[in-house]
C-alpha cells in the first residue's frame, strides 16, 4: 500500500482541464514552476492524443491520468496495457465496472509496464463528485446514502488489488475507517470559500479537505480558472501550512 507525501504541494493535482498544449503551457507559465503533479482529464486526452503526456512528463511533472475507463473486463484490460506504455503516474477506471473488470485493469497495468518502470497507481471512482443523493436515488438508481455507496465501492475496490479511490474528501473519514489509513483518497469537489460550486455537489475547501485526511486533492478551476493561478496555488499551500497539515 502507498503512503502519502509529506509537502502538501506534491498533494495538489492540478487539472489540466483545455483542449490545447497551447493552454496547458499558458497555465504552466502562470504557475511559474510551482505545480508537481497534473491531471490529464478526457478533453485534453482526446484533443491532444499520448504526446501530450510525454510533454508533461518531460517537464518533470507528474501525471495522473484521468480516463475514467468502464468497460467490459477484457477491454479494460487492454485499455490499461496500452495507457501503462506512456510513463503516468496515476490511471483510473469507475469502480460501477465491478470487481472483475477493475482486477482485469490491473493485471493489464501489470503486463503492459515497462521492465523495471514502477507500475502507475491504479484507482477507481466511486461516485462522481456532481452526484448527489438525489440524482443518485432517481436517475441512477442507487438507494441510501451516497456515504455507504462510496464505501461499498471503495471495499469493491480493496478487494480487487487497487490502490485507492476517487471520492469526495467529505468522505474520506468513512473510507479510511473502512479500508484502512494506507488506502489512498484522491479528493476532487475543491472550492476554496466564496469560490463557484459550478456543476460539483459534494465539495469542500482544500483546507478541510487535507484535514479530513486526502491524500491528493484534484485542484481544476480554482487554480486554473483563477485571475491570478500561482497566487490562488500560493494561497492553498499557506492556509494548509497554517493550519500544520
Ligand atoms: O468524481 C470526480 C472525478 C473526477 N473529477 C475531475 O476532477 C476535476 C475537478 O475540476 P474542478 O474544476 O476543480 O471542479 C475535473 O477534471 C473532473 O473531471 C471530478 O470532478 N469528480
Amino acid at each position: 500500500m502507498q503512503s502519502q507525501p509529506t509537502d502538501v504541494r506534491e498533494r495538489m493535482i492540478v487539472a489540466l482541464d483545455f483542449s490545447t498544449k497551447k493552454e496547458v503551457e499558458q497555465c504552466l507559465q502562470r504557475l511559474d514552476g510551482r505545480v508537481r503533479y497534473v491531471k490529464v482529464g478526457m478533453e485534453l486526452a482526446y484533443a491532444e492524443g499520448p504526446a501530450i503526456v510525454h510533454f508533461l512528463k518531460e517537464k518533470g511533472l507528474k501525471v495522473f491520468l484521468d480516463l475514467k475507463v468502464h468497460d467490459i473486463p477484457n477491454t479494460a484490460k487492454g485499455a490499461m496495457r496500452s495507457l501503462a506504455r506512456h510513463g503516468v503516474d496515476m490511471v483510473n477506471v469507475h469502480a460501477a465496472g465491478g470487481t472483475q473488470m477493475m482486477a482485469a485493469a490491473r493485471e493489464g497495468l501489470e503486463q503492459g509496464t515497462p521492465a523495471g518502470a514502477a507500475r502507475p497507481l491504479l484507482i477507481a471512482v466511486t461516485m462522481l463528485t456532481s452526484t448527489g443523493k438525489t440524482t443518485m436515488n432517481q436517475e441512477l438508481a442507487i438507494p441510501g446514502n451516497v456515504e455507504d455507496v462510496v464505501v461499498h465501492y471503495t471495499m469493491m475496490t480493496k478487494q480487487a488489488g487497487l490502490d485507492g479511490v476517487v471520492a469526495s474528501p467529505l468522505e474520506v473519514p468513512v473510507i479510511k475507517q473502512a479500508a484502512g489509513s494506507s488506502f489512498l483518497t484522491v479528493t476532487p469537489g475543491i472550492r476554496p470559500l466564496g469560490s463557484d460550486k459550478g456543476d460539483q455537489t459534494r465539495i469542500t475547501t482544500p483546507e478541510k479537505a487535507f484535514q479530513l485526511g486526502s491524500d491528493y486533492l484534484v485542484i481544476g478551476r480554482a487554480i486554473t480558472g483563477a485571475p491570478d493561478p500561482a497566487e490562488a496555488w500560493e494561497k492553498i499551500v499557506q492556509e494548509a501550512e497554517a493550519a500544520r497539515i
